[in-house]
């Protein structure tokens, strides 16, 4: 499974919360970016196609390992296009459920603006707006609302999952 959404959309604090209730690993994207990647988004660059393949053909791999060991992962990442999430899953070579956490842009640029982040510049919530393709009904995905706090979006979510694929082996 993977938490997905523009920068400040929650991925990192909402996929923990969904991850300890599955009592699964927590893989968070942030943290497979290069030096050079951070340092684009640290200067508010966005980040271009060719800079993202490398970081989540490196993130789809290691979900592969954590749900082998597990059974099922819990990611974040922002997967802003669908030829992003296509490749996650191609990558990870095995089903994964997008949860896309949606929220409008003057909610989350209030989020943004109120945060300190170790890389990521809040001049570049625009650009992530500008670039996300919000997931079509074809794809594995489940859409949630972010205007509730954190741990009410996460249970809702983890409410959901009976029904759904999510990222588990065998599925
Ligand atoms: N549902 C929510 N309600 C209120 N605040 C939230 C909610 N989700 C996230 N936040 C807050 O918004 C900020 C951004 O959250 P978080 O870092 O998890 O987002 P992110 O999508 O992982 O961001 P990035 O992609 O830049 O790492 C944090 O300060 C977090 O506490
Ligand atoms: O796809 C992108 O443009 C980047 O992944 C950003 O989304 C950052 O990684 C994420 O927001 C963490 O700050």
């Amino acid at each position: 499974m993977i938490a997905m959404g523009v920068s400040s959309s929650g991925k990192s604090a909402t996929g923990a919360a969904i991850a300890r209730r599955l009592h699964a690993p927590f893989l968070d994207g942030d943290g497979y970016h290069p030096p050079a990647n951070k340092e684009k988004m640290r200067n508010g660059i966005p980040l271009t196609d060719e800079d993202r393949w490398p970081w989540l053909e490196t993130l789809a791999g290691a979900l592969h390992e954590a749900a082998a060991q597990k059974g099922v992962a819990v990611g974040a990442c922002s997967a802003l296009k669908r030829a992003y999430r296509d490749y996650l899953t191609e990558k990870a070579g095995e089903p994964i459920l997008f949860v896309f956490l949606d929220g409008d842009i003057e909610m989350i640029r209030k989020r943004i603006e109120a945060r300190n982040h170790e890389f990521m510049s809040p001049k570049l919530l625009d650009s992530q707006f500008a670039t996300l393709e919000r997931p079509s009904p074809d794809e594995n995905v489940l859409a949630v609302s972010i205007e509730e706090p954190i741990e009410t979006v996460a249970s809702k979510v983890v409410k959901q999952l009976g029904h759904l694929k999510v990222f588990k082996r065998g599925q």
